[in-house]
This record gives structure tokens, sequence and C-alpha cells, in this order.
């Protein structure tokens, strides 16, 4: 071992320096105090779990992408969370069973992933989201898409967009509508995933195509969604989409790309992605799922959101406003000092005749009591 190992961290994890670990406060405080207003209550719970639970609530959850280690006190199998929402979810189900539905809760957090995604190389993320578990019709999927966006604005997120989508599009139309063999399903998902007419063809779902085409602005993607849907299995889906973004009410550009399924690996019949200018990827997903168990035995439904506000952090990172900073000089007026960090400043002391204010980055000086432009 050399030295340059002890001072390396590994691949896709840093530090965040005070620049970019302040504007990480803001962010998290402003994304925070908007799910709060709206009256979700935020809970904590642990980076690490026993893997089982973690895994078993939703189906779907990928625990080949967690961290796992055997826990050398119990020899049990734990992972490090991957994300927050099957916690919540075991939260729930659990010490809040009794809790009267709809249970709005909230949290904040880091997430971690053995492999980055996509382009990301982070494998620690901020993740940061709410989950309104006991409802997913339309009311649940209306407030927490509006939750979301508002608290991206709220954040300083500019032009952000909404993109809708059905993860469970293919199950719904193989049922009856453009029926397809069982072994057949997993190819059609995956070459709509890749959106290759010719691979669709391929695979035997020549009926699926149009779908390919449904993406784009929300108003005309509809239409050519519904006109695809001759037999009317997805007509109550559309009606809802309808119904989501009219609520939205213009607060944010909204499309549709029905087949997309990158991310929502447990979500049901609706999910969404958000987007903001100058942010390259999603900075964040959700939708409605079921969790797994739950009084009838059938699963609870509920709906979220998970945002990922680091590349919005460091996009507005340069934003940052300088802090005014007040140098102390050595024998200073304390109480004076006191009574000034109660009204706002921020105090910087001499710890030595050697400080200076130009040295510590003061843009003041206390003089006597008050404090004048360094
Ligand atoms: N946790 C999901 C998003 C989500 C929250 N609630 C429902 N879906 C994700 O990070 O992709």
């Amino acid at each position: 071992m050399t030295d340059v190992d002890s001072s390396l961290l590994p691949e896709g994890l840093e530090d965040r320096l005070p620049r970019e670990a302040a504007a990480t406060t803001r962010v998290m405080r402003s994304l925070q105090d908007v799910m709060h207003g709206h009256g979700y209550d935020r809970v904590l719970p642990p980076m690490i779990e026993f893997e089982k639970s973690l895994a078993a609530r939703m189906a779907g959850i990928q625990s080949r992408r967690m961290f796992r280690f055997t826990d050398p006190s119990s020899l049990r199998m734990m992972g490090l969370r991957s994300d927050h929402t099957p916690q919540i979810g075991r939260i729930a189900q659990t010490r809040l069973a009794e809790a009267a539905r709809p249970l709005r809760l909230m949290y904040a957090g880091q997430v971690l992933t053995i492999k980055s995604d996509g382009l990301d190389p982070a494998r620690e993320k901020l993740q940061c989201g709410a989950e309104l578990i006991g409802a997913d019709n339309v009311a649940a999927a209306t407030e927490i898409v509006g939750i979301a966006v508002e608290a991206l604005q709220a954040a300083g997120a500019k032009g952000v967009s909404v993109d809708f989508t059905l993860p469970d599009l293919v199950d719904t139309l193989a049922e009856k509508a453009f029926p397809l063999a069982a072994g057949q399903i997993e190819a059609v998902r995956r070459e709509l995933d890749t959106k290759d007419a010719g691979g669709l063809r391929d695979a035997g779902g020549e009926a699926y195509v149009p779908l390919l085409y449904a993406t784009g602005d929300f108003d005309t993607a509809i239409e050519k969604l519904a006109a695809i849907d001759a037999g009317g299995a997805l007509a109550s889906r559309i009606a809802a989409l309808r119904d989501i973004a009219a609520n939205l009410g213009g607060a944010a550009r909204v499309t549709l790309d029905p087949s997309e399924r990158h991310g929502f690996e447990y979500q049901s019949w609706f999910g969404f992605t958000l987007y903001a200018d100058g942010v390259r990827g999603p900075l964040g997903r959700g939708g409605t799922y079921r969790i797994a168990g739950g009084a009838a035995g059938q699963g609870e439904p509920a709906t979220g959101f998970s945002l990922y506000p680091d590349a919005l952090i460091r996009l507005i990172e340069a934003d940052e406003p300088q802090e005014d900073r007040l140098f102390l000089p050595l024998g200073h007026d304390r109480e004076a000092a006191a009574r000034l960090r109660a009204i706002g400043w921020r105090t910087v002391a001499a710890l030595s005749a050697d400080d200076t204010a130009q040295a510590l980055g003061c843009s003041h000086v206390l003089d006597g009591e008050t404090p004048v432009a360094a």
C-alpha cells in the first residue's frame, strides 16, 4: 500500500468541498421545505439493513446493483440502501401500520449503488423525495407530480419538464388487445426500450410499433396513443394521464413516452421523469406502485417521487452567494459579536495576532461594536 492509496477515494465517490456543500445544504433545504409544507413528515431510515427487507417489498428491485456484505456480528446479509422508497414502504407497513391513511412521508439522504447509472459516474447520490401511502389514483398522482415540480423550482431549477410514461403498458396490452405469448413479452419490452422498430417486428411485436411514435409533446402524443388504443384497453389510463397533465396547469412542460421503462422497476400504471434546463439527464422520477404485503395481502397502493438533485447543485453552485464574514480581532467585544451572530452575521475570530481579516477571507472587521468593511 502506497501513500497515494490512502489519499484516494474509490471511483464514483467524492468529497463535497465548502462551496458545493453550501449549495447542497441550500438545495436540500428548499426541496424539503416544499414537501414539509404539503404535509409530509420526514423519517430517517438507517443506511444499512437486511438485504432481504430492502429487496422484498417492491417487485423488480435490483439487489445486484446494491452494495452487499455479511454482517460480521449477525452473519446475515446486509445491503446499503440504493433507494429510500422500499425503506419507507417497510416503515409504513411495520411501525406505522396503524397510522391513518393516506400517510405522507418524506426523506432525504444518500443512496449508493455498485455501478453508476448511464453517463453519470457517481455511485453515491443524494436522494430526496416523498411517498403518499394508501393511494395510487389520479388525485394521488396529481399531488405527487405537482409537489415534485414545485420542489425543483423552489430549489432553483429552470424550465422544468415532466415526461409521463405507462410502466405496465406492455403487460396491459399483451393481455388482450395485442396478445403476445409469454415467451415474447420480454423480447418486445427489450425492443421497445431500444426503440427499434425492425427489432420489434422481428420479435413478433408488429402491433406495438406505433407506440414508438406516440411520443413527444403531451397533447399530440396522447392523441396518437388514443388512436392506437382501438380496443380501449388503455382508455382509463389515457383519461388519467390527461387529468394529471391538466391539473398541472402549465406549471411544467409535459411530454409523453408511453413505453419508457428505464428506472421504472417497480412502478405500476403511472410513471414520470423530471428534467430541467441545463441539466443533462433526469433530476428525478416517480410513479404509482404497490408495497407487497399489507392488510388485504395484495399490497398497499402508494405514489411517490425521488429527486436526485446533484446535477442541479452543480449547475447552480456558481451562483452560490458570497456570504459576508466578520473578522473578530483579538480582544474583541464578545457580547457585540454574539449580538451580531444572533441577527445573522457569520464571525471568524482571530486565534493569534498574526491573523488578519484578509488572510481569513473576511469582508468586514468588528470595530468596537460595529462591523466595518475590511
Ligand atoms: N424511488 C424511485 C422513484 C419513486 C419514488 N416513489 C415511487 N417511485 C426511484 O428513485 O427511481
